[in-house]
């Protein structure tokens, strides 16, 4: 495993208090980045809306007592208080817009950043690492929640001014009730802080749950498992196992639930006690003549502004804290280092000598069987090289190895005599073209399907045909309703079938294949190319066509090709037979079928089978 898979493997051990730190900074300054304007507003009607209910209070009270003592005018403090309530009433919708605003922009930025990182993982190990998955999905959820976190700072400075507000008034009246209603609070802000950070245990803890159940739920709903779900009558099977996963993620969210309602249900008994005594002591007051009417009315008035400002206060701050530590996820993402050392500085030079695999031993973790063990090969510039082997000896693992997915266990991979790791993958890949054996269907129309291969030739339609046509894929495409430019899906609509959402085809298996081919050749000019299975779901004819074509192609330019159809490879310069995790046979076909070995069974059981069916 490489080094910076650790940080993501210890995804399980508790967030601390410096990694909450550092990312609740990350949320803030981003937020301020992607919408400074929304945040300073933001900001600005938090600040009113906390002053509106104390001003409100202190108004109320000199109202009632000059009315009480008929003493002054009241003109001016009822036009205060008719102000003070249409300012609270305005507030909370403009908080919520400007809320919702900073958070489409914050989301955004965030969600681009997150996949701009996510690409920096240039191998494939993360994405074969559950910890990792779960932890990207995570994060993408924490990418929409940073303007919650700038929200929840600003919920708790809402509560931190009216407390203080509140706090203030009632010290005047009673600093034993105020020392009582702030005592209270107490334990409801260690309740909530813990009931935040096991809702947050719980989250990560089904977050894997939640991935099983989106992949059955995909499986059942997606085109391509279709046919089999039906055919073999496993739809209840899997919707069975969906629904188990669901329970599971639901008992695990219910148990939460039940823990908080339990807890602040507690605590809001405990507010209310706290209150009824206060109000109580108030009206006693009164009665003996200690208190004015307005400072009762100022009493009630604190003791709930106190209690409602703990409230907003502790829940914003529990609130804050579960967002935080979503939101870590996503702050171990885009920290996360890259899981392949890689150079960022050069270019792959141009290919004149070839590739040379030097001892090249693999396996894809340290408790799997190797797969490569000690592969040496030396891929001559300009000459067509071809592998062969039974299924899982490795053949496609090498060629991963030679894109740089992997880095080998041990041993080297030469790129003109420069160690692969020596240079920047991107530098790499852009000399190198490749139809992989899964490859890839991309829901898009036919010519992105082909231009995909080099971005430059989607603005070229004539390269986009030259390589459909060397593909022999030609006349399918432009028989399609809106030739090229048909949608290769029955998924969605393109914007210019709107009105006539009939035209999305679907097309055959060995379609794809030649078009995955187009895709290939399109990305004329690199000095490698891969290919892998180019043609095994081909009908006879069109193989015949396909390898008369990548011959002629790989006539003097330096390429590797797989494929179990040994007449395919014979004309290779050179064919090497890939058995037990070493290159056991090496050399042009005629040399290899004298040698007797591997390759000469292999052939001719193929051949044989071809014999009898005359
Ligand atoms: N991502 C992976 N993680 C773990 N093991 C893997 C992975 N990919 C392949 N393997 C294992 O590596 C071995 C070699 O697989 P590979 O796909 O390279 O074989 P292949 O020669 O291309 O086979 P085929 O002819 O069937 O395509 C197999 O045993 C396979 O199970």
């Amino acid at each position: 495993m490489s080094g910076g898979q650790a940080d993501v493997a210890g995804a399980r051990s508790p967030v601390g208090l410096r990694e909450l730190v550092s990312a609740a900074v990350e949320a803030v300054s981003l937020t301020w980045r992607s919408a400074s304007g929304g945040v300073t507003g933001y900001v600005f009607v938090t600040l009113a809306g906390a002053a509106a209910p104390i001003v409100t209070a202190w108004l109320t009270k000199s109202v009632i007592d000059r009315l009480a003592t008929s003493e002054g005018t009241v003109a001016g403090l009822a036009l205060g208080l008719a102000a003070a309530g249409l300012s609270a009433a305005a507030l909370p919708g403009t908080s919520r817009y400007l809320r919702a605003q900073t958070g489409r922009r914050a989301g955004a930025v965030a969600t681009d950043r997150l996949f701009a990182e996510a690409e920096r993982q240039v191998g494939l190990r993360r994405f074969e690492d559950p910890v990792f998955l779960d932890r990207l999905r995570l994060a993408q959820e924490g990418a929409g929640t940073t303007a919650d976190l700038v929200s929840g700072l600003c919920g708790s400075l809402h509560g931190i001014l009216s407390l203080i507000g509140f706090v203030g008034s009632l010290l005047i009246l009673s600093p034993v009730m105020t020392a009582l209603v702030l005592l209270a609070a107490i334990p409801a802000l260690v309740a909530e802080l813990l009931l935040s950070r096991r809702r947050a245990a719980m989250q990560w803890d089904t977050e894997r749950i939640h991935r099983r159940e989106f992949f059955y739920s995909r499986l059942l709903t997606g085109v391509q498992a279709a046919v089999e779900i039906r055919l073999f009558g496993i739809g209840a099977f899997l919707r069975a196992r969906m629904m188990t996963e669901r329970r599971e993620a639901d008992a695990a969210e219910s148990r939460m639930d039940r823990r908080e309602l339990l807890t602040q249900g507690g605590l809001t008994v405990l507010s209310a006690a706290v209150a009824g005594a206060g109000l109580w002591w108030a009206i006693m007051a009164a009665r003996q003549g200690s208190l004015s009417v307005g400072d009762v009315a100022m009493f009630v008035a604190a003791v709930g502004g106190v209690q409602a400002a703990l409230d907003t206060l502790v829940s914003s701050i529990a609130s804050f804290h579960q967002q935080l530590l979503t939101f870590s996820h996503y702050v171990a993402v885009i920290r996360a280092e890259p899981d392949l050392p890689s150079v960022s500085q050069g270019t792959a030079p141009v290919l004149r000598r070839g590739l040379e695999l030097r001892d090249v031993w693999f396996r894809y973790d340290d408790d799997h069987p190797w797969v490569l063990r000690g592969v040496d090969l030396a891929i001559p510039h300009g000459r067509s090289v071809a592998l062969v082997g039974l299924n899982g000896a490795g053949k496609s693992t090498l060629i991963k190895l030679l894109c740089r997915m992997y880095d080998p266990t041990r041993g080297q991979i030469l790129w003109d005599g420069v160690d692969l790791r020596d240079i920047p993958p991107p530098s790499l890949r852009e000399r190198i073209s490749a139809v992989f054996q899964d490859h890839m269907n991309f829901d898009m129309s036919a010519a992105e399907n082909i231009g995909l291969g080099d971005l430059s030739a989607l603005d070229e339609p004539a390269r986009i045909r030259d390589a459909a046509a060397r593909a022999g894929v030609h006349d399918t495409l432009s028989g399609l309703p809106r030739g090229y430019d048909t949608l290769l899906t029955r998924m969605f609509f393109s914007e210019a079938d709107k009105g006539d959402p009939e035209t999305g085809v679907v097309l055959s298996g060995g379609q794809w294949q030649r078009l995955a081919l187009a895709r290939a050749l399109v990305r004329d000019g690199r000095d490698l190319m891969i290919l892998d299975e180019p043609s095994s779901g081909l009908d006879p004819e069109a193989e015949h066509e396909v390898h008369t074509r990548i011959r002629e192609y790989r006539q003097g330019r330096t390429s590797l090709l797989i494929s179990h159809r040994l007449s395919a490879v014979r004309d290779a310069d050179l064919i090497a037979v890939l058995h037990d995790g070493r290159i056991a046979e090496l050399g042009p076909h005629e040399a290899l079928l004298s040698a007797n070995g591997h390759y000469a069974r292999l052939f001719r059981l193929q051949a044989a089978g071809y014999q009898e069916a005359r």
